[in-house]
This record gives structure tokens, sequence and C-alpha cells, in this order.
């Protein structure tokens, strides 16, 4: 499993806080709390339609593109709250039976 994409997203986050870029979608959406918000919404509806279409031909890949916007936007509303993304991966691991 390569978590180091997890960690690299929740770095890029980060900087974008401290030193906000241009045409950059984080900081777009890190100005509007009820934005990402409402991205969660859309994106966990596209992942449910995606799951439900995945008896079709060829449906894999865009399950995957859903289930990582999706995971995207979760990472980006807890660095936005102010968790660090890492608390949650710690949260899983303490579930470790
Ligand atoms: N991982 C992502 C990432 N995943 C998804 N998205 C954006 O999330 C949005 C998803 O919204 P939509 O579902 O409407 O997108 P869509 O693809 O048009 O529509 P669908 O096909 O999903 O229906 C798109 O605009 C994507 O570009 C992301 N934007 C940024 N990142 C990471 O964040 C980093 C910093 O990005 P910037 O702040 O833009 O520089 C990037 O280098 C990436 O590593």
């Amino acid at each position: 499993m390569n978590l180091e994409i997890i960690e690299e997203i929740r770095d890029v986050i980060e900087n974008r806080k401290e030193n906000p870029k241009k045409d950059s979608y984080v900081n777009q959406l890190l100005k509007n709390e009820d934005k990402i918000l409402e991205k969660i919404g859309e994106e966990s509806t596209e992942l449910i339609i995606s799951t439900k279409n995945l008896n079709q031909e060829n449906k894999k890949q865009e399950f995957i593109h859903e289930a990582a916007d999706l995971l995207f936007h979760t990472i980006l509303l807890c660095q936005s709250q102010n968790i660090d993304f890492n608390e949650v991966l710690k949260e899983l691991q303490k579930r470790r039976k």
C-alpha cells in the first residue's frame, strides 16, 4: 500500500494554507467551507452512482476516479478544520484487532 501520496497531498494542502497560490483549486475551496462540504456531498453521491454502475463494462475506472475525488476532498475537509489527516490514519490504526 502506497501511503506516500496521502502524505504528499496533506503537505501540499498545508503549504497552500501558508502560501496561497493563484489558480489553486485547494485555495479556492479553503476560502469557502460550505463549498468543501458541498463537494463532499457531491463526490459521495458520484461514488454511490459509480458503484451501482460497476456491473456495466469499463466502469471500474470511473469508480476509482470518484473514490479518489472523495478521499481528496475528505483530506481537504480535515485540513481546513485544522485536523491533521494523520489523526484519522492513527484512529484507523487504533482499531486494528
Ligand atoms: N488530488 C487532487 C485532486 N483531486 C481532485 N481534484 C479536483 O477536484 C475537482 C473534482 O470536482 P468534480 O467532481 O466537479 O471534477 P470533474 O473531474 O470535473 O468531475 P467528475 O468527472 O468527477 O464528475 C476537480 O476540479 C479536480 O481537479 C483535485 N485537486 C487537487 N489535488 C491535489 O492537490 C494538489 C494542489 O492542487 P492546487 O491547489 O490546485 O494546485 C495537486 O497537485 C493534487 O495533488
